[in-house]
This record gives structure tokens, C-alpha cells and sequence, in this order.
């Protein structure tokens, strides 16, 4: 039946392709002109824009508050007449050795026509201020950074020069005057050291808050807040814990600084200094400097890194002839006493290799401060220890010796833990002290980290602060190229070294550099995006995991990293291009792959550096290291181009398709959705092929080869409860998401008629499309255009859009002008909160999850959205999964099939 179908659609397309080709050409000259022009870079910036929506400026003193909008919405801009210019934005925890500085920024919004499109779709979906906050939680980001103390001007200066005192660059209020009354809160005993130096360079005062407590609220924030915050580390091997905010206490936070505290937590500002002990970060720091006459901390790490303790620590084996004492279960390899040797050892200071005496001293307090904590845990009964401060500095030898000795004295029953913003706890916990920093019911959902993918992350030994504007970022990319050849260097290709068995043997990642700043590399930027929601139709969201391929998995790792590589100088040529091809688009396409090709070397050498990898991060991070780079928008003319060429088709399969029975439309449509997922530009197989015939060839050629059985099929469930069997009709669905894919033929030949059939058997459809670019995925600011196209030759996409407010958005009158009031049900838009080509269905924008609350189908389509994520995921409604799978080895590991293969998964509601 299906080759029959096959046969008609070919033969109409047919007798179009002649016209179709000249079409195209003149398509193409087209763009040529059009490339770049006005319209187009407001669409594209207001794309760029839209994601990130803040309130304006942050909330802090509110009363008097005026709402400015006469709609009720969730997040109304709110007028805060008595708001002062002394707002804390900015914290800090001044210790022995380094200054940590946490700061909030705001982005000032403009107002976009996407802006316009949402609010009327806030109206349409019914979403008002529900909200129990009486103001908005502010939308910006939350940032990290470190100095050494030694050098506090340098940060003396970096607030300045962003005026963090004052509240920012973004000040509105800004008079050039400087704020005598202005307070940032501090910690730590260089708040007490430093005050004065404060008040004469900044005008500013500290206000001095208690270490432990700022300790504590830091460590609860995290937990509670950031979703891979905390890891356990055991031979080499990091995996992330998934903390239940409303099962976190009690706990021992053990936060080894210069010297170490434990701290019983029980609750928010509930807890106990229940011990310490004076051999810390200090006592490593001190002694090594002695031993080993080296000149900072991170040198001595580093040295430890290529060193063999057993030169100095006389182990169980050196006592016992080489044997394990195996009766109280110590092995020969146990170190009996650290730096033991030494004493029968003939030998003088300089006859020990410094990396050895490093490593030995390392091991000694680790072990040590691992111990203690452990029978510090044991005493109050508590199970999970959590390691914080800047001794540990992500470094993975340091964490495996303290998790070794938490396991080995607790004999499995305690875990220590770690946390990747170990050295920030102080700082946060300042900032949160401020009663005006207004994060305090921020949930995990609302926080996205990102990691500046412009500024120097990889390599080299960063002196000043960070990098700020773009052109900086070039530069320093730029300026690397020039001075090193770390980050463009071939990437070893060999597993990442384990740092020990049990913790005593030797680190095996010799000679491979610790970074000099390791723990700043494992921080990004958190953007507070008070917008984002779970999405509500998850089944269990506790236990949805969005990625199907485990990139800890090192072969895969390497797979997809080799794959990412060889796209990059094509992906460069096409956002070259899409800005023009001048000499700055150069500049920055060049900054951008070396940005990019850095942090995925950097991942490569480490894959949990930035959280728990997913593939869908990998290619998240290409989206958002392109925008770092201003490209906005790299595909728009390939995305124009192919739009323009498949609705040029549309009212010929429309007509087609209506001249069929009921059942064979509904297969042949879902065949079209998956035929028409072939137009994929970030398929290596697919863009060869585009080079050997024009779209609407191979959208024949794809139809062409659609063959049941597909690889995954599940029409005919899909189809019963569609239509039924025999007589008995069951009842439309009441609402469908399609989560839709790319722009061109899987849009306007796949989608949109599949939509229409859902609309003609009375389900209001609802298109989810990406908020940002990414790819060639069409978007939600492109869709209310697409849609009003192909609705000026189809009545039922006419009405219906007609009904969603889409032509309005479009601003396009209908064929007729007629603006009566359809009794269709609606077609609608909204975006997903993304930029990617993947999705998380844990963070989606308010508009979809405010649309879900209705909806009883969901249609994901596409391998970024049904295969890389969400192919195992469980909705509470009935769901349906659509791709056509465009990689080999990913076709033959899923699925045991091969490239071009289709799935059609259908699992009812559960
Ligand atoms: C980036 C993509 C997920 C986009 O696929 P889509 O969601 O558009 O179907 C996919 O093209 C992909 O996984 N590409 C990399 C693999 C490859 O080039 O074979
Ligand atoms: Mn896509």
C-alpha cells in the first residue's frame, strides 16, 4: 500500500520538479541579494535576545511598588520607586591564601517581537500571576571568581572596573558620585584584615559575617540548588550524586581550608562546629614550602603529580619483608608511617626528590583529615560527609585519598563527597546573607550553568581577572595560538588515568599537567532563569535522565568528540558566511573554533569537568560558544532556502493526501515526518548528500525508501488509538504537542500536514520549536511565518492558526481578509526554552509547560530531541517518538540497525 502512495506523491512532485529546479535557482539568487539584510538581522537578534528574560532592576526594597503592566502576568515588570543605590551584588570570602568573590549580574531587556508573540500566548494558554512571590525572582547570573590574597589590588581593581560596589555597570542610577553608605557583605578573617582598605580604595565597608554560618548556607545552597553539585571520587572515578533537597540533613561538612572545621548541619542555619583539626590546607602548604623550597600551592600539587611517596613512607610491606599483613587486612602497598623511611634512611634533605616529599605530605594529611572526619561522622551517627574549601581544588589524587580513608575506616558504610564549587562555600554564603539577594526559593530547575567558552580555560597560567568584552576573548584565543600549542595540540586519545588503586598507589597521571587552576575550571557562570520550568507531563521526573548515551563511556566520548571536530571548518565557513564573510566574521569564526576545539579537549582529558556529560551538553555547547561569539544565527539562509523550496510543494501533497482514506493518510504522513527528517545539517551523511541533488530529490529519494517494518515500529498502536479498530471511533486527543525538529521539507512537508490531520480530527495543536537557533532547526520566532504561508492554501491550517493567534504574529492577512471567528480548533507556538538541538525536558520555558497543562499527546521528533534525549523518557500522556536516524554507529548501538533507519515509538500515557 505504501509503495502506491509513494508512486502518487512522486508523480505530482514530479511534474513540479522542473519548476521546482528553476524555482530553486531563483531561489537562490534571491538570498544572494537578501543575505544579511536588515530584516534579517532583527530577526536574528531579537532570536538572540530572547531566552534570557530578566525583570528590570533587582528587587530589593519594594515598598511602594507599582506593577507596570495592566496584564496579569507571571513575571510583570515591577516599578520600584524606593529602590537605593547600595545593593549587595557581590560577596566575599577573604581567606589566608585566596579571595573568593561571588557576584550577580543583570542583563537590561529590550523588548522584542517575540515578546509580543509570548505575551499573547501567555493570554491564550491562561498562564497569569499565580506566582506566590509578590515580586519576580530576578533573572541574571551568578559569578565565581578567585584572587590571590597576596594580590588583592587585582581585585580591588576588578570590582572596580565593574563597579560591583555600586551594583554593577548596569547601574540605572549611576551619577558618578561615589556611595559612602555603599556594603558588601564579606567573611573570612581578611574582612576583619582588609576593611580599611576597603573603605579607602572602594568607599565601601564589609560587613562581616560569621564564617561557619556563611560556610553552611553556601553548602545548603548548592545542594539544594545546582543539579551536579555534588560527587563521590574513588579511584580515579568521579560520579555525580543527585542530592533530594528535602533529604539532605544531616550531614558533616568538612570544609578544609588552612585549617579544617567539621560542621554538623542539620538544617538551614541549623548546625554545630562538632570538630576540626589543625593539620590542613596550611600544614600541606607550610611544610611543603619548607621541604621542598617551592613557590606556590598549585606548584607543590603539581609536583606531587609526578611523585612516588614510597621513596619516604615506610609502608606495611617495608616492615613485614614485602608481605601484606593480612590478619588485620592491611596490604604491603598500606603505608604504616608517613615519612617513616626517613628515619633509617641515610639520607639528607636534598637526597628526596620533591615530588616525592609533596606527594608524601599530600597522602599524609589527606589521609588524615579523611580519618578524622570519618570518626567525627561516626560519632554524631551521620552518613554522608561532604569536603569543601581550596585544598582539595578539583584535584583528583587529594579526593581519592580522602575518600579511600572515609571507606576504608567506615568499611563501606560512610561516603565522602565533593563538591565542584568546593572553595565558593564562604562567599555564597555571604551573598545569601544578604536579605536582598532575593535567590532564596531559587530552584534547581531555574539555574542553567554555562561555561565562558571565550575566556581562558584551557592551558597557560591566567594572571588578572578574567576576560570580559569579545573582542578580549578573541584576542586571547589569538594571542594563545600564537604562544602555545596546548589547546590546538592533538588531544591524547588514551583513557584518563586513574590516581590509584585504594588510594595508595602512585598517581598514574604522571607528567600530565595538573592545571595551575584547576578549580576554576570547574565552575561556570550560573544564569538564573526564573522562567524555566519542569516540564509537568514528565512521568517521574526525579529519575529523568534526558541523555540515552553515557559519554562517561570513554570510547564514546572519543567517538562523538572526532565527530564534532570534523564538523568544525564547516560549521565555521557557514557562520562565516551567515555574518557576511568579513574580515571580523573571520576573526571570530576562528576565535570560535578554537574556543570550541579547547573545551572539548579540555572535556576529553576530563568528561565530568563541567557536571555530568551528555552528549546533549556537547551540542548545546556548540550553540552557546557560537553565540559567544556573536554568531546569531549560522544556518539562516540554508534554513530560508529550504523553507521557501518545500512550501513551493506543500499544496500538491496537501491535495494528495486529502484524496486518501483516512488510514493510509495517516501512515503516509507519518512516513512524510520521517522522510522529511533526512534535511539535517549537523549529519555528516546528510550534508554529503546534499551535495548530489537538489531538496526536493531527496526528499523523493527519502520517501522512496521508507519501508515498514522501520527499525522501531509502533504504527499500528499509534494508528488504533488514532482511528480505532472497525466501527468504534475513540475520542480525539484534546491537546498535541509536536516538539518539531528542522526547518524546510521536516517542517512544512512532515510536521505541518501531520499537525493538520490532528487538527481535523478536533485536537488543538500546539508547535514546540526552539527558542534559540541551533543548527537548522526552525524556531519559534520563524514559525508564525512558515505557518501563515502554507495557511494561505489550506483552510483547515487557515482557521486553526487563525484561532492560535498565529497570523496575527505573522502579520499576515489572510487570503480572503476575513478575520471572522473560526470555530476550528487552535493551531498554536511556543517555544521550548531552548538552544539546542537536543532537550531537557527538565528546564523548559513557562509558555510550554503552562501548554502541556492541557495536553494529552506529545509528538517529540527528530534525533536530537527523540533519540540523543529523551528515547527512554516517560510521560504521563500518551507519547510519540519520530526520527530518522542519521548516524551509523549510533543507528547499530541503539538499535542494532543501520544509517537511515527510522523509529516510531509510541507508549500510551501511564
Ligand atoms: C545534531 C543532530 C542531533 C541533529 O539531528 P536532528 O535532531 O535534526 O534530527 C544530529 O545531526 C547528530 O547527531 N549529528 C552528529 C552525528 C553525525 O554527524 O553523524
Ligand atoms: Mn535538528
Amino acid at each position: 500500500m505504501a509503495g502506491v502512495v509513494d508512486d502518487k506523491i512522486l508523480g505530482i512532485i514530479d511534474i513540479k520538479d522542473k519548476e521546482t529546479e528553476e524555482n530553486n535557482n531563483s531561489i537562490q539568487n534571491t538570498l544572494v541579494k537578501e543575505e544579511g539584510s536588515q530584516g534579517e538581522k532583527e530577526m536574528a537578534h531579537a532570536a538572540g535576545n530572547s531566552i534570557h528574560r530578566s525583570g528590570s532592576r533587582p528587587q530589593l526594597d519594594v515598598s511602594k511598588a507599582e506593577i507596570q503592566s495592566n496584564v496579569e502576568e507571571k513575571y510583570p515588570t515591577i516599578l520600584l520607586p524606593n529602590q537605593s543605590d547600595d545593593i549587595s551584588h557581590l560577596a566575599l570570602d577573604i581567606g589566608g591564601s585566596l579571595i573568593k568573590l561571588v557576584y550577580f549580574s543583570r542583563r537590561e531587556h529590550h523588548q522584542s517581537a517575540n515578546d509580543k508573540r509570548k505575551k499573547s500566548m501567555k493570554e491564550r494558554l491562561g498562564i497569569s500571576n499565580g506566582n506566590r512571590r509578590s515580586y519576580p525572582i530576578l533573572g541574571g547570573r551568578l559569578h565565581f571568581v578567585k584572587f590571590e590574597t597576596s594580590k588583592i589590588n587585582e581585585c580591588l581593581d576588578f570590582i572596580y572596573s565593574k563597579q560591583l560596589h555600586r551594583g554593577g555597570l548596569e547601574s540605572r542610577y549611576s551619577d558618578g558620585v561615589t556611595n559612602q553608605n555603599a556594603i558588601i557583605k564579606a567573611t573570612g578573617g581578611g574582612a576583619y584584615k582588609f576593611a580599611d582598605l576597603f573603605k579607602e580604595r572602594l568607599g565601601v565597608s564589609l560587613d562581616k559575617e560569621d564564617e561557619m554560618s556563611c560556610l553552611v548556607a553556601g553548602a545548603n545552597f548548592l545542594l539544594k540548588a545546582i543539579r551536579h553539585e555534588a560527587f563521590t571520587h574513588m579511584e580515579g572515578h568521579k560520579e555525580f550524586v543527585q542530592i533530594d533537597p528535602n533529604d539532605m540533613f544531616p550531614f558533616l561538612l568538612v570544609n578544609i581550608g588552612s585549617g579544617v572545621s567539621m560542621i554538623k548541619v542539620d538544617g538551614d542555619g541549623k548546625f554545630e562546629r562538632v570538630s576540626g583539626t589543625n593539620v590542613g590546607g596550611g600544614t600541606y602548604w607550610g611544610l611543603g614550602k619548607l621541604l621542598t623550597k617551592c613557590k606556590s600551592f598549585d606548584e607543590l600539587l603539581e609536583l606531587s603529580q609526578k611523585g612516588d611517596n614510597r621513596t619516604i613512607d615506610m609502608l606495611v610491606g617495608d616492615i613485614y619483608g614485602g608481605m601484606d599483613y593480612n590478619k588485620i587486612g592491611l596490604s604491603a602497598s598500606t603505608i604504616a608511617s608517613s615519612f617513616g623511611k626517613a628515619i633509617s634512611d641515610k639520607k639528607e634533605l636534598e637526597d628526596y626528590r620533591p615530588e616525592d616529599i609533596s606527594l608524601s605530605l599530600l597522602r599524609m594529611i589527606s589521609y588524615n583529615i579523611g580519618q578524622i572526619s570519618y570518626l567525627t561522622a561516626l560519632r554524631f551517627g551521620l552518613k554522608r560527609i561532604f569536603f569543601g574549601g581550596f585544598f582539595i581544588r578539583g584535584h583528583a589524587y587529594t579526593m581519592d585519598t580522602i575518600s579511600f580513608a572515609v571507606q576504608f575506616w567506615s568499611k563501606g558504610a560512610a561516603q565522602a563527597m565533593f563538591l565542584r564549587h568546593e572553595g565558593f562555600l564562604g562567599a555564597l554564603g555571604a551573598f545569601m546573607s544578604s536579605e536582598r539577594h532575593g535567590l532564596d526559593d531559587l530552584m534547581v530547575h531555574q539555574l542553567v550553568e554555562r561555561f565562558p567558552m571565550g575566556a581562558p580555560y584551557t592551558g597557560g597560567k591566567i594572571h588578572g581577572p578574567p576576560l570580559g568584552d569579545l573582542n578580549e576573548k578573541i584576542s586571547w584565543m589569538e594571542k594563545f595560538l600564537q604562544k602555545g600549542t596546548e589547546i590546538t595540540a592533538p588531544v591524547p586519545m588514551i583513557p584518563p588515568g586513574t590516581t590509584g588503586l585504594g588510594g595508595f598507589e602512585v598517581p598514574l597521571s604522571k607528567g600530565s599537567a595538573l592545571r595551575s587552576d584547576a578549580s576554576a575550571l570547574n565552575v561556570g557562570v550560573l544564569h538564573l532563569v526564573p522562567t524555566l520550568e519542569v516540564f509537568p507531563l514528565l512521568a517521574d521526573p526525579k529519575s529523568y535522565e534526558p541523555n540515552t548515551i553515557d559519554l562517561s563511556d570513554h570510547g564514546e566520548l572519543e567517538y562523538w568528540f572526532t565527530i564534532l571536530s570534523e564538523h568544525l571548518p564547516d560549521l565555521v565557513d557557514k557562520a562565516v558566511a551567515s555574518e557576511g564573510g568579513t574580515d571580523d566574521a573571520k576573526r571570530r569564526g576562528d576565535a570560535f573554533a578554537r574556543a570550541f576545539s579547547a573545551h572539548l579537549a579540555r572535556l576529553m582529558q576530563e568528561p565530568a569537568a563541567y557536571g555530568k556529560l551528555g552528549l546533549a551538553n556537547l551540542l548545546e555547547m556548540r550553540e552557546e560558544c557560537l553565540r559567544e561569539f556573536l554568531f546569531v544565527d549560522a544556518y539562516r539562509s540554508i534554513k530560508q532556502r529550504e523553507n521557501e523550496a518545500s512550501l513551493a510543494v506543500l499544496p500538491d501533497l496537501l491535495m494528495e493526501l486529502d484524496s486518501m482514506d483516512e488510514e493510509t493518510r495517516l501512515l503516509t504522513l507519518i512516513e512524510g515526518v520521517l522522510a522529511a527528517n533526512i534535511f539535517d545539517w549537523g549529519s555528516r551523511a546528510c550534508v554529503e548528500l546534499y551535495h548530489k541533488g537538489t531538496i526536493i530529490e531527496i526528499y523523493r529519494m527519502s520517501r522512496n525508501k521508507m519501508r515498514r517494518p522501520w527499525r522501531v515500529d509502533d504504527f499500528d498502536a499509534f494508528k488504533e488509538r488514532m482511528l480505532g479498530t472497525g466501527d468504534k471511533k475513540p475520542p480525539p486527543h484534546r491537546r498535541a504537542l509536536l516538539f518539531v525538529d528542522n526547518s524546510g521539507a521536516d517542517i512544512v512537508l512532515g510536521m505541518l500536514p501531520l499537525a493538520r490531520e490532528l487538527l481535523r480530527l478536533g485536537t488543538e495543536v500546539v508547535l514546540v520549536a526552539n527558542s534559540l537557533p541551533a543548527l537548522n532547526d526552525v524556531t519559534a520566532m520563524e514559525l508564525p511565518d512558515i505557518v501563515a504561508e502554507a495557511a494561505k492554501h489550506c483552510d483547515i491550517l487557515r482557521r486553526a492558526a487563525e484561532a492560535g493567534g498565529l497570523l496575527e504574529d505573522a502579520m499576515i492577512n489572510t487570503l480572503d481578509g476575513s478575520k471572522e471567528n473560526s470555530s476550528s480548533v487552535p493551531l498554536m507556538v511556543v517555544e521550548n526554552g531552548c538552544g539546542s538541538p537536543c532537550i531537557d525536558l527538565r528546564q523548559v520555558s513557562s509558555e510550554l509547560a503552562a501548554a502541556a497543562k492541557d495536553a494529552d499527546l506529545i509528538i517529540l521528533e527528530g534525533m536530537g530531541r527523540a533519540l540523543h534525549t529523551n528515547l527512554n523518557a516517560r510521560f504521563q500522556c500518551d507519547a510519540l517518538k519520530l526520527a530518522m536516524v542519521k548516524n551509523q554507529r549510533l543507528a547499530e548501538k541503539l538499535m542494532k540497525g543501520n544509517i537511515y533507519d527510522c523509529i516510531c515509538k509510541y507508549e500510551p500515557a501511564i
